[in-house]
């Protein structure tokens, strides 16, 4: 090995896999978007996929709410994510699917559509496969991320905030927009986290060994520098 090669293999960045789960709104892909793009790393945003396969129902008149018509459908769309940090992409079938998955409409089915079984089986062999296909390392974003899709992630961050801050986040989104009032939010947030957490399979949850980070009275800058921190002292242990 050359004097180069040797110097750069000793000082490359290990590649470390980074799981950050938690309920709706508290920061999740704001952050791992921005702790992804200041370490080269890969991103990966789980609720896109869940958003695009439930798109794909609504689109071809599958009625989310019947589970057996929804698990028979669960291995035809195509789903494809992009893992560019600062362009992360989601296309079904072949065509970009990153504003309709953002819709009200897929936003209120969502929920029904990724407690069925063999959804969750389906996209979770996409994520592992997409992780395992990361040698920079990679932050993965979504709801069973450290207690399911990688239970050996290198990194576990389980992000809370209070349900008040989070409407209020989410309302400062909308401002102008749909003008969704504080309590809507608030409440349209509080019963997604139920049904998350509350399904058979995979459930919203902290992993054991995962670090909460409570964002309710952090800054953005301060959420994404802690969790900087956290992962910089894994790199280079
Ligand atoms: N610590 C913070 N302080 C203030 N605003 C924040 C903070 N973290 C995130 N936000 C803002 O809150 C909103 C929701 O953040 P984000 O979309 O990252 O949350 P999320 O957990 O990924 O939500 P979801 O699970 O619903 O996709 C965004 O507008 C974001 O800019
Ligand atoms: N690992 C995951 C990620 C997401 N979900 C489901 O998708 C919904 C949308 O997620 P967002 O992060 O885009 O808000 C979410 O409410 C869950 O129903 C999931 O089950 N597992």
């Amino acid at each position: 090995m050359s004097d180069t090669v040797e110097t750069a293999a000793r000082t490359a960045p290990a590649a470390v896999i980074v799981g950050i789960d938690g309920p709706s709104g508290t920061g999740k892909s704001s952050t791992s978007k921005a702790v992804a793009a200041k370490l080269g790393m890969r991103y990966l945003d789980t609720g896109a996929q869940y958003r695009a396969i439930t798109w794909w129902m609504l689109s071809n008149g599958i009625d989310v709410d019947d589970a057996a018509a929804v698990a028979d459908a669960a291995g035809k769309p195509e789903i494809v994510s992009g893992t560019d940090p600062s362009a992360p992409t989601i296309a079904v079938d072949g065509a970009d699917a990153s504003g309709p998955i953002r819709t009200q409409q897929v936003t209120a089915a969502v929920s029904a559509v990724s407690a069925v079984p063999e959804v969750r089986t389906r996209l979770t062999e996409l994520q592992r496969a997409i992780a395992a296909g990361a040698p920079e390392g990679i932050v993965v974003e979504g709801r069973d991320v450290g207690t399911t899709v990688l239970p050996d992630a290198d990194v576990k961050i389980y992000l809370t905030a209070s349900p008040e801050a989070r409407a209020a986040r989410r309302s400062g989104e909308l401002k102008g927009k749909e003008a969704a009032d504080l309590a809507a939010t608030q409440a349209a947030l509080v019963k997604r986290d139920a049904a998350d957490s509350g399904r058979k399979t995979s459930p919203l949850a902290k992993a054991a060994d995962a670090v909460e980070v409570d964002t309710t009275e952090l800054t953005l800058e301060q959420v994404i520098e802690c969790l900087v921190t956290l992962v910089e002292e894994k790199r280079s242990a």
